[in-house]
Formats: C-alpha cells, structure tokens, sequence
C-alpha cells in the first residue's frame, strides 16, 4: 500500500525470530527509542471467529496484567492492513526450548542450581497471574524466554536484581499469553497436549491453576534432561500418574520430590504458585 504502515513506519526489522502458524515474530528496534523489541505479526483473523476470540484474549490479557518481572512486558498492539500486531519486551536470550536443544546438542545439562532459579522464577511469574484471577493454560519451555541482558527491562529494577539466580543472573520470563482465560469463568483453549494436565483432559476445569502447575512441572522435567514428552498413548498417562521419567543427572532429594509434588495426579496436591515461591528449597542458600 502506499501509505507507510505504522509498523514500517515506527520500527526498523533486525531479524526474523520465530514464525509458526500464528504467524511471524521479528525482533525490531524501535526508531524513536532505540530500544529492542519483539513483535509478532500475524494476518487478521476472521471477525467473530474463535482466532479473534485468541488474539483478543492476548491483548486483554497484557492489559490486565500490566508490569511483572517474570512476565514478558507488553508495550503495544495495534490492527492494520488486515494484520494483528503486538509489540512486547525482546528477551535477548531465546526461549527455554531453545536453550534445552543447544544443552542437549553439546552434551551439556542445566545444573540444579539454575534449576531452581527457572521454578523460582516462573512460579513468581504464575503467582501473579493468578493472584489476578488469570490462568496461562500453555506453560511449555517454547513460552518461557530468558533474558541475560543487564538491563533485564520490566518493573522494578531492585525487585530484578533480588530475583537474579545467584549462579547465571539469568531472569526467566513468561510469555506468550495467547491462552490465557480467567481461572473462574473459563473458555478454555487447550495449550499442548504434552503438557496437558488429565483433568484438564477431561474437561475438569475446577482447578485451573494447579494446571499451570503441572505444565511448570514437566517443563522443568525437560530443562532437567528427560527424554521429549509423549503427545499421547500410555506413556502419556504413566507421566500422569506421577512416574517420574528416569533423568540424566542426580537431583537432590528435595529437588526431585518438589517436582514430583507438582505432577501429583490430584490437582490440589500440587502446591499453589505461591506456595512454591516460598519453598525453602528453591530460597537462595544465604552464602556466608
Ligand atoms: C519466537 N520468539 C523468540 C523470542 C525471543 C528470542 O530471544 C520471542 C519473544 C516473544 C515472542 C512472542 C510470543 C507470543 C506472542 C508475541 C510474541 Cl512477540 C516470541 C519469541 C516475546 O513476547 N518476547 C520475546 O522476546
């Protein structure tokens, strides 16, 4: 068209960072800032269609939950020539999927320690979700996106630095609120079914944040090492009756029960996201 779109016009495209069906996401800097940002363009979906209803829910989502350091920041969003854009906070160090695959590729595992920084850090992140009454419903290492910059962005510079793992001063971030719906009058759109819970499954919705919670389980399962998740079939189930796949490394007793804790097959077994927040196990070990 000959009208410059605002996109084109307020942003200059740096690279191509992710692209799927929802469409493409391209890491920008912002002509009048000079800050980094991450945006996702995808084709307008159809008025009135379930797509909208999505898209909607993300934007209404970002809205709701404004500032959180473990949650990705929105800054924007806007409709134009018959595209849906949203513009968020650029995490500089990828997606959690990504950093497991280059793990396995050199042969490497996440030591527990940042383990327990990435739980510590995504319950942070899910507490405050769901103290607004939301559910994320898509947890999975693809959503999570890690931030090693210093100027990490997001609210509260101090609270940032306090939440910094000791080891990696890594900050990990939830993202992609693209199923987020409210934990009380759900529409639930079914995240992936890898990291489905069973009640979930079966239609149960009396718990929905517990769901996160055993997303958040298996996802770190995964950063752990164990083998990619069955999409279905009896495997599927074994790791709902919470049988622990057997992990390349040894995690500390506690560690491992934590875990295991939020793969309970009864959702409210599985410990709430703040109550994760204050386990001893997962507070820095006060050095000295
Ligand atoms: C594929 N992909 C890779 C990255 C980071 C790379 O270092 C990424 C980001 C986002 C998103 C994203 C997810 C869902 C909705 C909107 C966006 Cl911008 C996707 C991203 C996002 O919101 N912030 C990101 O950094």
């Amino acid at each position: 068209a000959f009208m410059l779109s605002r996109y084109e016009s307020e942003f200059l495209e740096l690279g191509h960072i992710g692209a799927g069906e929802f469409g493409v996401v391209c890491k920008c800097v912002k002509r009048l800032d000079g800050c980094l940002y991450a945006i996702k363009r995808s084709r307008r979906p159809l008025a009135g269609s379930a797509n909208e209803q999505l898209a909607l829910k993300e934007v209404y989502a970002h809205a709701v939950l404004g500032h959180h350091p473990h949650v990705v920041r929105y800054y924007s969003a806007w409709a134009e020539d018959d595209h849906m854009i949203i513009q968020n906070e650029y995490c500089d160090g990828g997606s959690l999927h990504d950093a497991i695959l280059e793990k396995e590729a050199c042969g490497e595992l996440f030591p527990e320690l940042e383990l327990r920084d990435l739980l510590l850090h995504v319950s942070m992140g899910l507490k405050y979700i769901h103290s607004s009454g939301l559910v994320h419903l898509d947890i999975k290492p693809s959503n999570i996106f890690i931030c090693q910059c210093s100027s990490a962005g997001g609210a509260g510079e101090s609270e940032e630095e306090e939440d910094r793992g000791p080891s990696t001063g890594v900050v990990y971030k939830i993202g992609d609120l693209g199923h987020v719906t409210s934990s009380s009058s759900p529409q639930v759109e079914e995240g992936d079914s890898r990291f489905l819970a069973s009640e979930v499954l079966h239609e149960d919705y009396s718990n929905l944040p517990k769901a996160d919670i055993f997303a958040l389980g298996l996802t770190v399962l995964l950063a752990a090492g164990s083998p990619p998740l069955p999409q279905n079939g009896d495997e599927w189930h074994s790791l709902r009756r919470a049988q622990l796949p057997s992990l390349p490394q040894e995690l500390s007793p506690a560690f491992r029960s934590l875990i295991q804790t939020l793969l309970d097959p009864e959702p409210s077994q599985r410990p709430s996201a703040s109550a994760l927040c204050r386990q001893p196990v997962l507070r820095k070990e006060r050095t000295g």
